[in-house]
């Protein structure tokens, strides 16, 4: 196996109903790379994810994920509604059974990270959709995942939460060094955020180009005002209406 952190070599999925959600698809990320995926609705990205995560296995091919676990952002902040959030937090931590002090350490430390430790005790219906989606971003790295897969998980969020978790989650990134697997269907978001972006096309899900986001990180506001978040935004999108116009054609 090579030295990526994740990889899909020419994976095939076909669904026991006859849907081909993947054809011969293949890419990969190398530790601690922000990559995302991009494209219409049913190209497979989530299929992507769910191989990565282990949760579904490839009709064909071969998928390297990594051993020490994965972390699974959802759309849905899915917390236990009569829990904390510290409790929604420790969630994976007790799945393990980890020792009492240091999950006591790691929780505590997640919740600081995502900005969440005042509202260790709060209940999931008294925070906001930002804060909601914070801890569930909290639970999903308190067992420090070298690999943290994200489906969507800004979509439901209004315009300005999302730029500030935008933001937020690449600091995250840059301090704990994960390999980030982002499923977007935002030409912005996914510019803003990735090294690289990965366009696909459905009807079969495939990769139709890969392109990369040549500006360095820490990005903040500024970088949506430059000429080279403008002309990655331009090429990411001729691509994906690319990809779209070869779905409509089939
Ligand atoms: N368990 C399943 N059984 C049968 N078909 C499935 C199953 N899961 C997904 N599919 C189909 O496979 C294709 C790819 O689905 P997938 O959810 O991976 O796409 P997606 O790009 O994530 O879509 P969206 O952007 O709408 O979330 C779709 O046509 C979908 O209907």
């Amino acid at each position: 196996m090579s030295a990526a952190a994740i990889a899909l070599r020419h994976v095939s999925r076909r669904y026991a109903n006859g849907v081909q959600a993947l054809a011969d698809v293949s890419l990969q990320a190398a530790p601690g790379a922000f990559v995302s995926l991009l494209g219409p609705s049913g190209c497979g990205k989530s299929t992507v994810l769910r191989l990565l995560a282990g949760l579904d296995a490839p009709s064909s091919g071969q998928v390297q994920r990594p051993a020490d676990g994965v972390g699974y952002v959802f759309q849905d902040p899915t917390l236990m509604p009569w829990a904390s959030v510290e409790a929604n937090v420790r969630l994976p931590l007790r799945l393990r059974h980890a020792p009492r002090a240091a999950a006591d350490a790691a929780v505590r430390e997640a919740l600081q990270a995502v900005g969440l430790a005042d509202f260790a005790r709060a209940l999931p219906r008294e925070l906001s959709g930002g804060m909601r989606m914070r801890a569930s971003i909290a639970r999903a790295m308190v067992t420090r995942p070298s690999l943290l897969l994200l489906d969507e998980p800004f979509a439901a969020l209004d315009e300005i939460t999302r730029f500030r978790l935008n933001q937020e989650l690449l600091g995250l990134w840059q301090r704990d060094a994960f390999t980030a697997l982002f499923v977007t269907h935002s030409v912005y978001e996914a510019v803003f955020l990735s090294q690289r972006v990965v366009v696909m096309g459905a009807r079969p899900g495939r990769v139709v180009r890969e392109i990369t986001v040549d500006a360095p990180y820490p990005r903040d506001a500024g970088f949506r005002a430059t000429a080279a978040y403008a002309r990655a935004c331009a090429e990411v999108a001729a691509a994906l209406e690319q990809a779209t116009e070869g779905a409509d054609a089939r």
